[in-house]
């Protein structure tokens, strides 16, 4: 089985960490093809980059389809384009936040989100709306980081987001943790030692659920929304 795991910004260094964890938890037989978006925003900070990440993303979607990929992990947790690569897409396609959040539900009756910059805390609430699980969503909290902060060894981002977990847990009153960024996936485990929560990281999760329903053979429905784009 080959699932394509695209990393949506152009920060190879960032595909590379969140190949790293995915291919940790990939099951026997299952090969991940990762992937780079060159000539996107080097990192997603908001609805701009978000709308400037896609093109490379659909791209990379219409390639793994050619190669016959079982399915689609989108590795950024603005979720973006995702309904455009299910149009493109015959397996699943699921972005990290829809895997993270709803998975999060699945585990503890409430949870915070911990992102890194305040302007993606709107972004992540609709999402949660989206979803339907904001009335779960206790808070989205921003540990107020660059996500590029992320890939700087010494840079105090790892430190920043526990911080902020650890503040959620004392003030939310949530019982589990959503990382908001692909680019803290190599952090989960430590997280979750430091904190005592279920920490949940969506690009091991969404891998998961890519892998258990292409397993089962589900793939994403054709039959309208998210039928091939019309031929113009
Ligand atoms: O908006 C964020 O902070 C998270 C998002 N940005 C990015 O480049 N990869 C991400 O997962």
């Amino acid at each position: 089985m080959k699932i394509l795991l695209v990393n949506p910004n152009a920060t190879a260094s960032m595909t590379d960490k969140i190949a790293a964890s995915a291919r940790r938890v990939a099951g026997p037989g299952v090969e991940i093809i990762a992937r780079t978006g060159e000539g996107s925003p080097a990192s997603i900070e908001g609805h701009y980059d978000e709308a400037m990440s896609v093109p490379a993303l659909l791209r990379h979607v219409r390639e793994g389809e050619q190669e016959g990929v079982a399915g689609v992990v989108v590795a950024c947790f603005d979720d973006p384009g995702i309904g455009a690569c299910r149009e493109l897409a015959t397996g699943p396609v699921i972005g990290i936040a829809e895997a993270a959040m709803k998975a999060a539900t699945m585990l503890a009756t409430s949870f915070s989100v911990v992102t890194t910059l305040p302007r993606s805390v709107p972004v992540i609430e609709e999402l949660a709306r989206r979803y339907g699980v904001d009335h779960q969503c206790r808070k989205v909290r921003s540990a107020s980081i660059p996500v590029l902060a992320l890939e700087e060894e010494g840079s105090g981002a790892r430190e920043k987001v526990r911080d902020e977990i650890l503040r959620a847990i004392r003030e939310d009153n949530c019982e589990a943790i959503v990382l908001g960024c692909a680019g803290m996936a190599d952090l989960t485990d430590w997280l979750s030692r430091e904190t005592g929560v279920p920490v949940i990281d969506g690009v091991t999760v969404a891998l998961k659920f890519v892998e258990g329903l292409a397993a089962v053979s589900l793939g994403t429905s054709k039959i309208c929304a998210y039928a091939q784009p019309n031929q113009k």
